[in-house]
């Protein structure tokens, strides 16, 4: 049986709700083959961040180097990589030819800073603009057009900042800590603009929806969906996956991978 591939360099959650668990579990789910490359070892769970160690450059550069010279990964996408030095290590390996998402990991749930101000610099410059697709929440979708973000009008201006000044092809800004409602907004470098609404469900347990959300994403477009139908198909996912969230932990809880079927 052929499995399509997806590559997935990030952080970790001991929990499994966020980081590289969650999206290994979201290729899985999707029946995509996952493989993935840890670049920070987060001690979290669903109360917060309590404790971050580095990998060592030489230890990302060889779990690059052992994934890309047998298994090459049909998309791949990036999180938590906290530190310019290990985005000089990753950069030489994305290239456009695979398709790459790119999810502006900056803050936890929990008001946890996972990058430093210098990483920030550096994905705006060199990593955004290989992206297929950057997947920013509202606060790192601020951060990135340097604008405060309160509604449509700003989502639409600040989405169009990113597309122009970073150059990635497709912006989707996630509406779930934006109004009342969990709209996602998507803007496109041809010009395009679409939106996706689904219910919002008044919960806590929401840790992992940003990682899982562009995990998704990836998996379609490692079996070859046009960006769009990759988007739609990650907030039904998402979706589904809050709605019948487990309600585990002490905090703020995990959703369920499982629950949307193929
Ligand atoms: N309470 C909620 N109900 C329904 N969907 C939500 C809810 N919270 C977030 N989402 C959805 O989860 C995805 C992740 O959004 P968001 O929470 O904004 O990102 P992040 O986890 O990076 O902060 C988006 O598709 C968003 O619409
Ligand atoms: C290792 C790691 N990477 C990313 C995050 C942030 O995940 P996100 O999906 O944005 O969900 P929240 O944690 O913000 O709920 C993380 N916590 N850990």
């Amino acid at each position: 049986m052929k499995l399509h591939t997806a590559l997935s360099i990030a952080g970790t959650d001991p929990s499994g709700g966020a980081g590289i668990m969650a999206d290994l579990k979201s290729f899985q789910t999707r029946h995509v083959y996952g493989m993935a490359i840890v670049t920070s070892v987060v001690a979290q769970n669903t109360t917060g961040v309590h404790h971050v160690e580095h990998v060592s450059l030489e230890s990302i550069e060889r779990q690059l180097s052992d994934v890309y010279s047998d298994i090459e990964p049909q998309a791949v996408k990036t999180g938590m990589i906290a530190l310019p030095e290990m985005m000089d290590v990753i950069y030489p390996y994305l290239n456009q030819s695979i398709p790459y998402v790119m999810d502006p990991v900056m803050i936890a749930t929990s008001g946890d800073r996972l990058v430093s101000d210098e990483a920030v610099n550096f994905l705006k410059t060199k990593l955004i603009p290989l992206a297929a697709v950057v997947t920013p929440n509202r606060s790192e979708a601020e951060v990135l057009a340097d604008m405060p973000i309160s509604g449509e009008r700003d989502i639409a201006i600040a989405a169009k900042r990113i597309l122009s000044d970073m150059g990635p092809q497709v912006v989707v800004i996630k509406g779930g800590h934006i109004g009342t409602g969990a709209t996602d907004y998507a803007f496109t470098k041809k010009g395009e603009a679409r939106s996706w609404t689904s219910p919002k469900y008044d919960t806590i347990h929401t840790h992992g929806t940003g990682c899982t959300f562009s995990a998704v994403i990836t998996a379609e477009l490692a079996k070859g969906h046009d960006v769009m139908d990759a988007i739609g198909i990650a907030k039904e996912y998402i979706s589904l996956a809050i709605k019948h969230n487990p309600g585990l932990g002490h905090g703020c809880g995990p959703v369920n991978h499982m629950a949307m079927k193929l």
